[in-house]
């Protein structure tokens, strides 16, 4: 990733298995730039997580929207979890189990559609 190119402005690449995950060098520098997203750790596989909250189950669901066009547009596919009043979006790579630089580059661009 060229240091001037921000995550947001990049493009997720088709993802294969066997697809290199992000080390343990490139994480933390991946990691400041989503600050409000938390790396978690589910059945051994890590991914990246937010909770957006809404005033309401409209706008939670309207942010919803947003993001499955979003995902639908750079072919990779986050879990969505949509309640009254909040939108938990949780980003990790299935092909390689994992984090792909594809999940970070989402999640900048996740929060560039909420603008949140
Ligand atoms: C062929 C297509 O690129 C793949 O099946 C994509 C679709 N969306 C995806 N989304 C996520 N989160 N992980 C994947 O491995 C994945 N694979």
């Amino acid at each position: 990733m060229s240091a001037t190119e921000t995550l947001n402005q990049m493009q997720c690449e088709a993802c294969q298995a066997g697809a290199p995950q992000v080390d343990e060098q490139e994480l933390p520098e991946l990691l400041r730039q989503i600050p409000d997203w938390q790396p978690i750790v589910v059945d051994g596989v890590m991914q990246l997580q937010r909770q957006y909250s809404f005033r309401n189950f409209k706008q939670a669901w309207a942010a919803h929207q947003k993001v499955a066009e979003l995902a639908e547009a750079e072919g990779h596919h986050p879990a969505l979890l949509l309640e009254w009043g909040s939108l938990t979006i949780t980003w990790w790579t299935h092909a390689i189990n994992g984090l792909h630089k594809n999940d970070f580059i989402c999640a900048a661009k996740t929060d560039a559609v909420l603008n949140m």
